[in-house]
Parts: C-alpha cells; structure tokens; sequence
C-alpha cells in the first residue's frame, strides 16, 4: 500500500507499556484522527513513525517502505509536524523553509518553488518575506505545516497542531489540512479534541496505548454526537482496566 500501514506495534517505556498491539491503516487522500485522551500513546506512536524511538515489536511501512528496514527512504516520504514548534523566529519565513529544504537536499531554483508551492498550499505565500516573530500563532502553524511539505511528502503527520491557537487559527489550519488529504496525501492528525473531526474522516480512538475502534467518524458516533461516543468509550475502558 502506498500510505501508511501500522501493524502489531508495541512499545514500553522501562516496565511502563505505552502502546500495545496498536494495528491501522491510513490510505492516500485520507484524513484519519489519532483520537486519544492525555497518556494515550499518540506523541509515543509519532516518535515510532518518525524513529526518534524504534518499536519493540511490530512492522510500520511508509509509503511500501518498512521503516526498520529502509528508514532513509521511508523517511523521506513523511512530513512531520511535532507538538512543539520549531522555528526560528529571527528568520524569514523563507529562509526557515530554505533552511529545511537544504536538508532534504534541495537547493537553488528547486528548492524555491518547492517552498513557493509548499507556502501557497497553506495560504501563505503573501507572508514568504516577513519574520516569524511578526507573525501571529495560527500562522506559525501554518508555516511549520508548509514546511513539512516542502520535498513532497506522501504521508503527513500532525501531533496536535492547534494546541494553544485561537478557535478562527483552529478552523482555518484543520480546513487545510483536510484539502491536503483530498489532493492525496496520507494525514494522520493526533488529537484529544473531537471538533476537529469531520464526519466523513476515518478515525482511530487510541486509548491507554491500545486501539479502541477505527473507523469513519459518523459510524463511531452512531446516534450520539462523536464527544459523547469518545467519552463513553474511553470511560467504558477506564473503568475495565482500573
Ligand atoms: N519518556 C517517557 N518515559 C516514561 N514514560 C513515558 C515517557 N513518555 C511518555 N510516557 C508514558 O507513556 C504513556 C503515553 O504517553 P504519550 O506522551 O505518548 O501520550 P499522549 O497521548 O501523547 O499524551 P499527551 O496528549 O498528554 O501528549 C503515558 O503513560 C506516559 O506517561
């Protein structure tokens, strides 16, 4: 498959097992939320799927590349925005993505229309001379999500991308990113907060490091708003294990 494919994987910290058995998938043009409540597992899986951590157990394949066995090229298929930005604020927003480009190996003329086309998908290209620091939260956001695009990623990663903006920054980075995936990118957005879901997004609730459903929002909501389903659900099984 030519998105992302997690299967069997397991993880512990020491004794402390943060995820067990974790299985799914998220297929091109899909925008699949990573549902999970604080401790679920969701930043540990993202250091799974970026290798700053490598699996006790299980297979994760990228884009048809198994991320133990071909990690360079496994790699350069996913963009990656981590829960704390990563900017430098005394750059331009240009030089920031010029910067990220010269490490996946473009440079010169390729590498500025890469950034020019990266920027316009986001809605920023207007803002490619302007300091970060000038720049308010939602569109540091959206330039760190340019930048995870800028060599062409087929899988993009998202570790709760709105924490701390305003609800218009939220609106405006979740309706890009849901464009991103249907012009076919593979998106997998972690997040503990169900209004930024669609009803036509598949979603994984990932709760105490196991997989509690997968599936497309409207189904887990069923007759329920999807808050009421996920609180239920994580309640049910907090209440099992304790
Ligand atoms: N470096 C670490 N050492 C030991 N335990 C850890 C470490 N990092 C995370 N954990 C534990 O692993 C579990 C999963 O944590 P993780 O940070 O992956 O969850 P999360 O879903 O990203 O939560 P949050 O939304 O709070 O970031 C939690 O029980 C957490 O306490």
């Amino acid at each position: 498959m030519k998105g992302l494919e997690i299967s069997h994987v397991g993880f512990h910290y020491g004794e402390r097992k943060a995820l067990d058995d974790v299985s799914f998938n998220v297929e091109p043009g899909r925008f699949c939320a990573l549902l999970g409540p604080n401790g679920a597992g969701k930043s540990t899986l993202f250091a799974l799927l970026t290798r700053l951590i490598v699996a006790d157990e299980g297979v994760i394949n990228v884009a048809g590349f198994d991320i133990a066995h071909s990690p360079r090229a496994a790699l350069a298929r996913i963009g990656v925005v981590f829960q704390q930005p990563t900017l430098d604020l005394d750059m331009t927003v240009r030089r920031n993505l010029r910067y990220f480009a010269g490490l996946h190996g473009l440079s010169g003329r390729s590498a500025a229309i890469a950034i020019d086309r990266a920027l316009a998908q986001l809605g920023m290209a207007e803002r490619a001379d302007e300091l970060v620091r000038a720049l308010n939260g939602g569109h540091r956001r959206r330039m760190e999500i340019a930048r995870a695009l800028v060599h062409q990623p087929e899988i993009l990663l998202l570790d709760e991308a709105t924490v701390g903006l305003d609800a218009a920054s939220r609106q405006a980075i979740t309706d890009h990113v849901h464009q991103l995936a249907e012009s076919g990118l593979a998106v997998l957005w972690a997040t503990h907060l169900v209004d930024e879901i669609a009803v036509s997004d598949q979603v994984v609730v990932l709760h105490r490091g196991r997989v509690l459903s997968n599936g497309p929002a409207a189904e887990l909501a069923g007759d329920r708003s999807l808050a009421k389903a996920f609180l239920a659900m994580t309640a049910e099984n907090t209440e099992a294990v304790a």
